[in-house]
């Protein structure tokens, strides 16, 4: 029997259980699923001959780049335009807190994803990870099972093969929930699998561990005696797992009366050596046993068959001999209980994973991650940190609700947004993220270049929060893309508001720092310096190199003379001060915030009080070419200015507040003189063929306002009617006038209805551009209109697609996609505040029933 308020993805859904304590809301579907639709990577042969003479300059520069790179230094290029990640329709919530590495669960319950090197990946399933069930009745084994449906070549000795019809995986992160009937038995498991992602917490978010609670239903008439068995590979199932010298032990902690037991997988390697730990709950009515050491690659009967035998585990003391040269190694833990008949337990388990002191690919520096400020450092901690989790993971659970609860209980709220705001959070952590402690050591020459002494809450905010970074995305290798992040900072100022002003602090110490070493770069072929003074840089560095000590890894645009990244620093910093209040904050970026406004006003050559663009892609569309003034730079210009005001305002700085007062009133007059045509902003003002372009993206300075309580009244920048007539008509055009209105805004629309082929990027669906438009639609009133546009990317990535936990940068309207699992998606979250301020500037309710304002 279907479930009743099944959709598409549980169609092939023959159970009948619901499982116990399953969120709602969320992403939720059948393990027997298959997405009908499969997609390519964006890549060469894909690109219009067009583009393809536009472009050669740069393909050759790219590929003697590249060759260099790769085969001569054997290093990751920050980009593989040669070898696109190919798409896997497999991924669920990943483990882990925040910036201590993370391990990807596929839907299916594969451990398929791997990121503990910082910020580099390994899309291995490793078979040998599993959880196996085993059911007695009456002293006798009757039913033992691996909760895979795979049916793969090597542990031949295991059961394979679960029929995914009986199971269905429900995503709401950072919790997942995998609910299983098992066929004959009338019992039903739900496995809930939670991360310690906890907003405004900085102590247990950081920590590299993940807990899987099973619940068993028994469904009978007598007691049954349940075990579930996890099992795991010393490694993550790269070649390294071969390298030898890896080795397995038992362990016990104890702590407050609180018992946990488990097997360290101690993984050997030269750099960034790590532990895993599997573990469980011990105590009064669970038991606890263990197999220290087998190997996966074998049958694996030795395992099945202790399992089989009792239940349990042989659980022999004492370490395993290291592995030999060639040889792979694997570990299992197993929990066992009684459950009454008619009745219910729990089973706890826990995996931990401990790489306390990492060095990015130059090993120049050894940087602590950020737990090791409450746990060992030695690479020790993993007992430690699984008995943390153990024992903590229902006060996590408790914070969890306490966040989610309001939203998730909001019946104006579409249960598509619901999924889609928390899930797609998976990228604060799966971002290749890395937090960091400054060395205890470290002077603030260390950490503010030469020139960065005037900051003066620099050392107190590292040194009490650390370092933050994410990748742009999981294949665009670039720590904290300021262009990108730009649009996913809402999630983590509103969530994690002190990791946002840490790398503001970062950010803002590399603009007034330089970097003269000339490079080569690749889309004109050009040389120049790689970072100038008190321009705000694309990126802080990548990870096969020193990210934050060499900054700028991106070399395809000489990025000191986009027009857009500086302007982004400035409407963070007013954005972040105008959330958090933080004036010693305000102060510190201010005289950044004019510096980077100086080199800014050298972009406005007629002196008009308007920047232009420089007639190629200067700004985050890097591949679409803008001439003139444009809406896209100019509107965030007019909004930077504005905020320019207003800081100057707040900081009593009467000189800066008449000037930037001034070149705001001539900008406007540029602006809506140069560029609106009666119905929305034109593309720029060139005159060129797509010069009269829609551009999904045109409100972005109108965004950043009114997600600051600005851009109306006093700060009005563009006439309201104005800015609801361009989100009408992107509305009526790029989203409607698209696919059938089902795949959010294409990011480029001719006034005629067809997309804008003119450049790879005008013909691309940006997803974080998507939510970013949605929530100014939100903010503009046009609610139904914002919701319907982001449903389209929601639906069109998580439910037709299969590319949940890995939403792209873009997609085209057939065929393809480009860049995997990528930042700018957090975005969503600024429609969440987009909400939550329209929901606190209602009108207070006359009637005493009116529940909710968030109505869309
Ligand atoms: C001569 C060949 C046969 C054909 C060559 C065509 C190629 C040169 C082009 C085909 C696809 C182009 C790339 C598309 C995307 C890119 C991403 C960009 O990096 C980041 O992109 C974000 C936008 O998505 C941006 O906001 C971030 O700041 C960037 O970090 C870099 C350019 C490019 C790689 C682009 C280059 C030209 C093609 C490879």
């Amino acid at each position: 029997m279907a479930m009743a308020d099944a959709g598409p993805l549980m169609r092939r859904y023959e159970g009948a259980a619901r499982g116990r304590g399953v969120a709602a809301a969320g992403w939720r579907l059948c393990l027997a699923h298959r997405f009908e639709e499969r997609r390519q990577p964006y890549c060469a042969s894909d690109v219009p001959l067009a583009d393809v003479l536009r472009h050669v300059g740069l393909g050759l520069r790219y590929f003697r780049w590249w060759y260099k790179k790769t085969r001569l230094e054997k290093k990751y290029p920050f980009i593989d335009l040669l070898s696109a990640i190919p798409l896997q329709q497999i991924y669920g919530c990943p483990l882990g807190g925040i910036g201590g590495g993370t391990i990807t669960r596929g839907w299916r319950g594969e451990f398929c994803r791997w990121q503990l090197n910082p910020g580099i990946y390994h899309y291995e399933t490793v078979i040998a990870d599993q959880f196996t069930v085993c059911l007695r009745r009456k002293g006798q084994t009757v039913y033992q099972q691996v909760l895979s449906v795979e049916k793969p070549s090597t542990l031949q000795g295991w059961n394979w093969g679960y029929c995914g019809r009986y199971a269905f995986y429900h995503a709401l992160y950072p919790r997942a929930w995998t609910v299983y009937e098992l066929p004959g038995q009338n019992v039903v498991l739900t496995c809930r699998q939670v991360s310690p992602v906890i907003p405004h917490d900085y102590q247990d978010s950081s920590l590299p561990v993940g807990v899987f609670i099973w619940e068993v239903e028994n469904g009978n008439d007598e007691d049954v005696d349940v075990s579930i068995m996890f099992s795991l590979q010393n490694g993550t199932g790269t070649k390294e797992d071969k390298r030898g010298g890896h080795w397995n032990e038992p362990f016990t902690f104890e702590k407050e009366g609180k018992q946990v037991a488990g097997v360290l997988l101690h993984h050997c390697t030269e750099v960034n050596p790590f532990t895993l730990a599997i573990s469980a709950r011990e105590k009064a009515g669970t038991g606890v046993t263990h197999f220290t050491a087998f190997n996966p690659t074998g049958s694996g009967k030795e395992v099945w068959q202790d399992l089989l035998q009792d239940g349990r585990l042989d659980s022999p003391a004492g370490r395993s001999t290291p592995t030999e040269k060639g040889e792979v190694v694997a570990a299992a833990v197993c929990a066992s209980c009684t459950v009454p008949a008619r009745g219910h337990r729990t089973l706890k388990l826990a995996l931990a994973w401990d790489m306390p002191c990492v060095h990015f690919g130059s090993k120049e520096k050894l940087h602590l991650r950020r737990y090791t400020r409450y746990f060992s450092s030695k690479g020790d901690a993993a007992p430690a940190l699984s008995h943390y989790a153990l024992t903590r993971y229902e006060e996590w659970e408790k914070k969890i609700d306490a966040w989610q609860k309001p939203i998730l209980e909001n019946s104006h709220l579409p249960p598509w947004y619901k999924s889609a705001l928390f899930n797609e959070l998976y990228f604060l952590t799966d971002g290749g993220t890395i937090w960091v402690e400054l060395p205890p050591d470290c002077c603030a020459e260390d950490v503010q270049g030469p020139a960065g002494a005037g900051l003066s809450q620099l050392l107190p905010v590292l040194r009490e929060y650390g370092r933050f970074a994410y990748l742009e995305g999981q294949e665009y290798r670039m720590y904290n893309t300021y262009d990108v992040h730009f649009y996913a900072s809402f999630a983590l100022i509103m969530l994690w508001p002190k990791l946002q002003i840490s790398l503001q602090y970062d950010i803002a110490v590399t603009v007034v720092n330089e970097d003269v070493q000339p490079r080569q770069y690749l889309m004109r072929g050009q040389t120049a310096q790689v970072k100038l003074k008190n321009v705000v840089p694309h990126d802080i560095g990548e990870p096969d190199d020193e990210p934050w000590q060499r900054v700028n890894a991106y070399l395809i645009h000489d990025t000191a003379s986009w027009k857009d990244l500086n302007l982004k620093f400035v409407l963070q910093v007013y954005r972040d001060y105008y959330l958090t209040h933080d004036s010693l904050y305000l102060r510190d970026m201010w005289p950044v915030c004019q510096a980077v406004m100086e080199s800014e006003l050298k972009f406005d050559t007629d002196n008009d009080g308007l920047i232009e663009n420089g007639g190629f892609a200067d700004q985050t569309y890097d591949a679409w070419v803008v001439t003139g003034a444009s809406a896209y730079c100019g509107g965030l210009w007019l909004a930077a200015v504005c905020m320019m005001c207003k800081m100057a305002d707040v900081l009593g700085d009467g000189e800066t507040l008449r000037k930037y007062t001034a070149i705001l009133q001539k900008g406007k007059e540029a602006f809506e003189r140069l560029l609106w045509n009666g119905k929305y902003y034109n593309y720029d003002s060139s005159e060129s063929v797509t010069s009269s372009s829609i551009m999904s993206d045109q409100c972005a300075g109108q965004w950043f306002l009114g997600a600051c309580g600005l851009g109306q009244g006093q700060f009005e920048v563009f006439p309201k009617s104005h800015v609801v007539s361009a989100l009408k008509t992107i509305f009526e055009k790029n989203v409607m006038g698209f696919a059938g209105g089902t795949m959010g805004a294409v990011n480029g629309m001719t006034p005629d209805g067809v997309p804008d082929t003119s450049s790879i990027q005008s013909n691309e669906v940006w997803i974080g551009v998507v939510y970013a438009l949605a929530a100014t639609m939100i903010q503009e009133g046009l609610v139904q209109e914002g919701f319907h546009t982001a449903e389209g990317c929601y639906r069109t990535v998580w439910e037709r697609l299969g590319m949940a936990f890995q939403t792209p940068e873009a997609y085209c309207e057939k065929k393809v996609f480009r860049s995997l699992a990528y930042m700018r998606p957090l975005s969503i979250w600024s429609m969440q505040l987009a909400l939550e301020s329209r929901a606190s500037q209602a009108p207070a309710p006359t009637e005493p029933t009116q529940a909710n304002s968030l109505n869309p």
